[in-house]
């Protein structure tokens, strides 16, 4: 236990520091309430000798009786649940296998995975998807499509393959970052209700207007999307003769560059039309997007051929994808706690969580929480605050008028202008503060979430046998350990953030005052 008490103590410094900067008492609460952000420490004891493999987890009960837990659950869009976690004699201890030293923590996902295509307008979205839907993969592919206009151009274009498996779904008339992400969401919980197990895979193409960054959060804010399905990862195809217009393209003030957004959020980039340019400019711009996105792969295509696992099973918003290949068995011991703690949603061995950050309840909030994470693999924190519209996600209809006049116009672009979207790398051996590496990655998250467009990490924390791995979309965090450390594995820290006026020095220098 004296491990738990320590790192609610961590943990509860972070949040402490956080909330006494924004004042005491509720007077503070609209002022903090403002500040969208997520304030996730790791969560995690820096003595794990407790974890142990399991084959299952959790037992919960519905529970409408009240109690009195300091935690306030606010989401004011949808009905909250409330739910006794009763945990008790429910595990299934097996005994610690034979090379678990390198099996995983993070528990495996069934749901369907969703792929976002997305790119500027003409990149080669429509070529790419009929490229997957020929393409011989035997996956069964429910496609999503968006057309931005009254006019179904696209539906026409996809290939009519008829190998009876897939489903085109058209999605009209608006763009899917707008006035259809309700559609979006219906359109995906009724293929799942009517079709569940007559496709594996969701593709859905987005306008060429689209900002990913709603369409992103789509998947981990609603119930009916999070679910059933999961987001495999986001697929940007860029055009290699007029995307460094597009990216030059100066936005009037808090309107957000398409283009410039498309890129910072992928996980695969590509670089299509290459036949019509040269090698220069073809090196120059994935130069550019380099500096814009340093965690996505790249590849150059001509009418987007490339191979399809390159698009489709990516995993990249997976903790274990980018740095713990495999998916092994979940593995964290119950206790006996009785708690009553209010939940928003448990999908698997995820348990999310709605916190409010008032800074009255920071104790109460930080000791429930660790009790739960000694039953679970992972905890995902989703910090709601009261005012509920979207800050990334600024633009309006004009936007969409006055980029169209830009794709049809290339000359008029200011290129001295810098978008201020950048990457970050940080590589490094040793290990880290458990208490310093909250209290920087809180901070950072509190303060910075809105410029924080995604984020990976891999860390080493000082007294934990397992590697720690996190991801990140602004103000959704999601982290677990994952597999041991391997014997004469370097302990090396490994952190991508990509996003807004990112001080690569600044981060660099926060980061190594966190290691021991
Ligand atoms: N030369 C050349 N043309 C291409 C390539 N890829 C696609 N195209 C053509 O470019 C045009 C636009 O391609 P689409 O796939 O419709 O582009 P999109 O991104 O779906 O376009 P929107 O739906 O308008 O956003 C089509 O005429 C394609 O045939 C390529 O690699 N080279």
């Amino acid at each position: 236990m004296a491990s738990s008490i320590s790192i609610t103590a961590d943990i509860a410094s972070t949040f402490l520091s956080l909330s006494s900067r924004a004042g005491a008492g509720a007077a503070h609460r609209t002022r903090l309430s403002q500040v969208r952000a997520t304030v996730l420490p790791f969560l995690l004891s820096p003595n794990n000798k407790t974890f142990q493999p399991h084959s299952h987890s959790l037992r919960v009960s519905f529970s409408s009786l009240s109690f009195n837990s300091s935690i306030i659950a606010a989401k004011p869009k949808r009905g909250l649940r409330r739910f006794t976690t009763a945990a008790t004699a429910t595990t299934t201890t097996t005994p610690q296998s034979e090379g678990s030293d390198l099996s995983s923590k993070i528990p495996a996902d069934h749901r369907i995975p969703a792929t976002i295509i997305t790119g500027f307008l003409g990149s080669g979205k429509t070529t790419l998807l009929n490229h997957i839907l020929t393409a011989e993969h035997g996956k069964r592919i429910a496609v999503i499509e968006n057309e931005y206009g009254e006019v179904d151009i696209d539906g026409s274009l996809v290939a009519a393959k008829t190998t009876g498996a897939e489903d085109i779904v058209m999605l009209n008339n608006g763009c899917l970052c707008c006035t259809v992400r309700g559609d979006l969401v219906r359109m995906i919980a009724e293929l799942v209700n009517k079709k569940k197990g007559k496709f594996d895979h969701i593709v859905i193409e987005t306008t060429g207007l689209a900002n990913p960054a709603p369409i992103i959060q789509t998947f981990y804010a609603e119930d009916q999307v999070f679910n059933d399905v999961k987001l495999d990862g986001v697929v940007t195809l860029v055009d290699a003769k007029h995307a460094g217009f597009h990216l030059d393209e100066v936005k009037p003030k808090g309107i957000v560059n398409e283009a410039v957004e498309q890129i910072a959020y992928a996980d695969r980039i590509i670089v299509n039309k290459t036949d019509l340019v040269g090698e220069p400019e073809i090196a120059t711009l994935v130069q550019r997007i380099r500096n814009i996105n340093r965690m996505a792969n790249l590849k150059r295509t001509e009418y987007g051929k490339v191979d399809l696992d390159y698009v489709l099973g990516i995993g990249g918003f997976d903790l274990e994808s980018s740095y713990a290949p495999g998916l092994l068995e979940a593995s964290v011991p119950l206790v006996n706690y009785d708690i009553e703690i209010p939940i928003l949603d448990i999908y698997s061995n995820y348990l999310i969580l709605m916190l409010d950050l008032g800074p009255w309840n920071v104790n109460a909030s930080l000791t429930k929480i660790e009790m739960v994470q000694r039953k679970m693999t992972m905890i995902m924190i989703m910090i709601m605050h009261d005012h509920d519209h979207d800050h990334h996600h600024h633009h309006h209809h004009d936007e969409h008028d006055h980029a169209h006049e830009h794709h049809d116009g290339h000359n008029s672009h200011d290129h001295s202008h810098d978008p201020g979207v950048s990457s970050v790398s940080i590589v490094c051996e040793g290990n880290l503060d458990l208490e310093k590496a909250n209290m920087w990655l809180g901070t950072l998250l509190l303060e910075r979430s809105e410029d924080i467009y995604r984020m990976k990490g891999l860390l080493s924390v000082q007294g934990m046998n397992e590697r720690f791995v996190f991801q990140g979309v602004h103000d959704i965090f999601q982290g677990s350990p994952d597999r041991l450390w391997g014997q004469d594995e370097p302990r090396t820290n490994k952190i991508v953030f990509i996003g807004k006026n990112l001080d690569a020095q600044e981060l660099e220098k926060g980061f190594k005052a966190c290691l021991l």
